[in-house]
């Protein structure tokens, strides 16, 4: 059993067919790369690990996701404990436009934390947890949206910590950022791993292999091929697996 499983998943947006019975166990404390061409559902996949599919109408969800051997999309499940357990970051950085501490207080507050000791002890906390904490000590109660991007986006991995997540879901997470903020960022990923099970969106291959344990190749709404990311990438099982991570299409 993985950290999560999904069995049998399908997802429908109306009549398209955008997730075709996905079957893949996800390990804790490791980094799984989704990669695949534009369209083929890596985007979908992920928002299915924490319902964010569930807010879209037209959208239809057979099979299962479980996390900890639990179905996420049994009706007894509580979608704000889940979003809880697992926290995502966005591809383009989506800092709330309020001071550095409020964000990162925003999701204790909600979940009950009121105590200002505390709070101060998670806000340095995540924030450290993010590599970030030196860099805005001293601006705190400043707004977020004075940051550079780079530090925006470790402030909404901070922002995903301070709510102790177990599971870490990143759409793309550099893809808006420069070289130097990516590179800290897929630093900070192998350090976040000894502590979360990461799952990864990328569009760039040399990420997927500099950063993950695990990739998984979609095409189409499939996932073609699973494994070790070392295996994908030096010894592909399935051709069309080859022929896109040697880029020969997508
Ligand atoms: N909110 C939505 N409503 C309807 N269809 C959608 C929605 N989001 C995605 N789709 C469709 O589902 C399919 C998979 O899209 P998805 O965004 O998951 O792909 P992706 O692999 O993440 O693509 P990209 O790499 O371009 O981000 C596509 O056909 C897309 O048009």
């Amino acid at each position: 059993m993985g950290k999560i499983d999904a069995k049998n998943l399908n997802l429908f947006y109306g009549d398209n067919h955008a997730l075709k019975d996905v079957n893949i166990s996800l390990q804790a404390n490791s980094i799984s790369a989704l990669i695949g061409p534009s369209g083929c559902g890596k985007s979908t996949f992920l928002k299915t690990l924490n319902r964010m599919n569930d807010l879209i109408d037209s959208v239809k969800i057979t099979g299962e996701v479980r996390l900890d051997g639990e179905n996420i999309y049994d009706p007894k499940v509580d979608t704000t404990v889940l979003r809880k357990r697992v926290g995502m970051v966005f591809q383009q950085p989506n800092p709330f436009p309020m001071s550095i501490y409020d964000n990162i207080a925003y999701g204790p507050r909600i979940h009950g934390i009121k105590n200002k000791h505390e709070l101060d002890k998670i806000v340095e906390e995540s924030l450290r947890g993010a590599a970030i904490f030196d860099e805005v000590k001293d601006r705190l109660k400043k707004s977020a949206l004075g940051l550079s991007g780079g530090q925006q986006q470790r402030l909404c991995i901070a922002r995903a910590l301070a709510v102790y997540p177990e599971v870490l879901l990143m759409d793309e997470p550099t893809s808006a950022l420069d070289p130097v903020s990516t590179s800290k960022i897929e630093d900070l990923m192998e350090d976040l791993k000894k502590n979360y099970t990461i799952v990864i969106v990328t569009h760039n291959m040399q990420q997927a292999a500099r950063v993950s344990d695990y990739t998984a190749f979609f095409l189409v709404g499939e996932i073609v091929e699973f494994d070790t990311t070392d295996n994908i990438f030096s010894a592909p099982t399935d051709k069309r697996t080859e022929d896109y991570i040697s880029g020969r299409f997508g």
